[in-house]
């Protein structure tokens, strides 16, 4: 299964998405859709972290019987990243299209941009579950707000099909509150204004579960969505679990607004591992999307 690249935009090197497609078969599984994390800012992160979990579920018993058949394609998104302390670039001699200084809602429009790219090309619709490490968590919620502070909605590409899931991993879901958290360790008031600038009340504005339960956030945008599963680990050191409770509390309104009964759920998913080795080893990432992608055939 070979594994194309695509530039979204030939404005940045950072625009680009990977692709592998595993059926054209004309009834289609799901594609699984990643955004890795690396706090809006990290260069070493790449669409490869998904390469480990995608190796297991194409490989590995029993997800070769189980959902791989399931699976039709597997994509992963990279995108403009904000600029990083640790890795400092020369503003003189080095190209725009290799800078790093995005600012939100550069990134976010950038998926925005892979989504648009992927469904232009394979028009799977609804049938994909966005699957967001850490910050990619966020950006995965984000892309399903009715309203984004600090964004436009004239330049949103609001006629993109949603997702049917979404599964955050350690997601960062509310921005002041993990910086609360680890208020003892700047590198977190660092990384937020690094994406979002130092007004924290845009802070609250994208997060999703600030907002998330408002009619401006995830209840009134994900009008599509059945599915939200939110994994977390009790041995992150970087997430702490209280940021999945409260994007359990955020979605609880988006539950009990679906139309019908059991059409939407979300469900809290406890995994195993620091916050990194979930996608490197793949393991866990890997149950994660298996166990998404079973649940949303339930329903
Ligand atoms: N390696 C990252 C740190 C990082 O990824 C991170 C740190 C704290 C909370 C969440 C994080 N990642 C989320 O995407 C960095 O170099 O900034």
């Amino acid at each position: 299964m070979p594994q194309e690249i695509f530039s979204y935009s030939n404005d940045h090197v950072l625009q680009k998405v990977s692709v592998t497609v595993l059926s054209d078969d004309p009834q289609p599984g799901y594609w699984v859709i990643f955004i890795h994390g690396g706090a809006w800012r990290d260069p070493s992160k790449t669409f490869a972290d998904l390469a480990a979990a995608e190796t297991l579920l194409c490989t590995a018993e029993p997800y070769t019987s189980t959902v791989l058949p399931h699976i039709a394609a597997f994509a992963s998104i990279e995108y403009r990243l904000s600029a990083h302390p640790e890795h400092p670039q020369d503003p003189v001699a080095t190209p725009p299209s290799q800078f790093r200084n995005a600012r939100h809602p550069d990134h976010l429009a950038d998926v925005e941009s892979a989504l648009a790219l992927l469904q232009g090309r394979y028009g799977f619709g609804e049938r994909y579950v966005l699957v967001g490490h850490s910050c990619g968590a966020t950006l995965a919620f984000q892309t399903v707000m009715r309203h984004l502070g600090g964004y436009d909605d004239h330049f949103r590409h609001r006629n993109l099909a949603q997702p049917s899931a979404i599964l955050g991993v350690a997601g960062i879901y509310e921005c002041r509150l993990l910086r609360d958290h680890f208020s003892g360790i700047s590198a977190y008031q660092d990384l937020f204004e690094g994406a979002f600038g130092p007004d924290e009340t845009l802070w609250d504005a994208v997060s999703p579960a600030k907002v998330g339960s408002g009619f401006d956030g995830i209840q009134g945008g994900w009008t599509a969505g059945k599915l939200a599963v939110l994994a977390y680990s009790a041995e992150d050191e970087l997430v702490d679990t209280s940021q999945a409770e409260a994007m359990e509390e955020a979605l609880r309104l988006w539950t009990s607004s679906a139309s019908q009964e059991e059409t939407r759920r979300t469900v809290m998913l406890p995994v195993k591992g620091r916050h990194d080795e979930i996608w490197e080893k793949g393991e866990e990432l890997a149950r994660a999307i298996a166990f998404t992608l079973t649940e949303l055939q339930k329903m």
